[in-house]
């Protein structure tokens, strides 16, 4: 059985921004991911069933790894609030804690088991390189994508004690605003209520400190690995196009790019970005499968997308 996606026809807008789309027409969509016989091109047919037998992000599944994932959001719920966000980023805007390059992080990720995850089963660098492979066979041209891809989970090394070895709530999980009420849409959404910035009138109304379109980028979000990432690259002056930064920040921002909550936030260059983050998100949740990368392989294709878009050590 396979779950039928419609693949999202964007315009030439990114063209302008140093973006190119593809002609679409010309694509088959299949990320490298078994097809049914039938299948048609220009859609994208995603697999049902992750690698334990169970739909994806199904959280309320009663199993062992279930419990462990929702006890996961219990706490981050409880301890993700706005003054805790802007310590982490105070702290981690330094980059002190090492210098690397970006392959040598991709390595570094293999030592990190991601808590919140309901359906990985493989180490870290096989999601990186499984998630960059299957876009990179359905937009071949557009190599910033693939980078993204490759890219988008490294912040997790904040769980490792040279990067301050943050808990599991305060690096990966489903991401949300802090600073305004927090949507129904959130996973596990109950456990907000133990979280002490719900009793600020102040965060306590739909757009709460925040004016309608503001734009995400003044927003500030729970911290994790996406915000840490998109801060790593920008300070070390990566040439990512937008859309690519865009991607890695708001990747696990579920309740946006899946519910559709929060958009009153939004400004028109998010709702452009919107899009492209909607086309990696098939790939980053559907290629988690027991089918591995060989990673030698395709090293030195990575490598060169690395060497165009980062310089050769990063401060991290
Ligand atoms: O559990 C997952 C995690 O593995 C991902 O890296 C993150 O981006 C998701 O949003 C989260 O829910
Ligand atoms: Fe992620
Ligand atoms: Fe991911």
């Amino acid at each position: 059985m396979t779950i039928l996606v419609e693949h999202v026809d964007f315009g030439s807008q990114f063209d302008d921004k140093n973006v190119h789309s593809e002609d679409i027409n010309e694509l088959v969509l299949d990320g490298g991911f078994p097809q049914p016989k039938n299948a048609s091109q220009n859609t994208f047919f995603a697999p049902e069933i992750n690698a334990f037998g169970h739909s994806f992000r199904n959280y309320d599944e009663e199993s062992e790894r279930q419990k462990g994932v929702e006890e996961f959001y219990r706490l981050q719920h409880i301890n993700q609030t706005y003054d805790f966000v802007k310590k982490m980023r105070e702290e981690y805007k330094k980059l002190d804690k090492a210098e690397m390059s970006i392959w040598e992080c991709c390595e570094l990720l293999n030592e990190v088991v991601d808590e919140s995850d309901p359906d990985l089963d493989e180490p870290q660098i096989q999601h990186l390189l499984q998630s960059a492979e299957a876009i990179r066979k359905d937009y071949p041209n557009e190599d910033w994508l693939h980078l993204t891809a490759l890219i988008h989970d490294l912040g997790k090394i904040l769980l490792l004690p040279k990067f301050g070895e943050l808990p599991q709530w305060a690096v990966v999980g489903d991401t949300f605003p802090l600073g305004c009420a927090f949507d129904e849409s959130n996973v596990h959404h109950k456990y907000f209520k133990e979280n002490p910035d719900i009793k600020s009138p102040a965060y306590n109304t739909k757009n709460g400190i925040y004016n309608e379109g503001c734009g995400l980028d003044n927003v500030m979000m729970s911290w994790g690995h996406d915000d840490y990432m998109t801060m790593v690259a920008k300070e070390n002056g990566s040439t990512l196009p937008n859309a690519g930064l865009f991607i890695i920040r708001y990747h696990s921002f579920y309740p946006l790019h899946k519910e559709g909550a929060y958009t009153h936030l939004m400004n028109e260059e998010d709702f452009e970005n919107l899009k492209w983050l909607h086309i990696f998100n098939k790939y980053d949740l559907y290629s988690k499968s027991k089918v591995l990368v060989d990673v030698e392989e395709v090293r030195p294709y990575y490598l060169s997308l690395i060497e165009k878009y980062f310089p050769a050590k990063l401060r991290w």
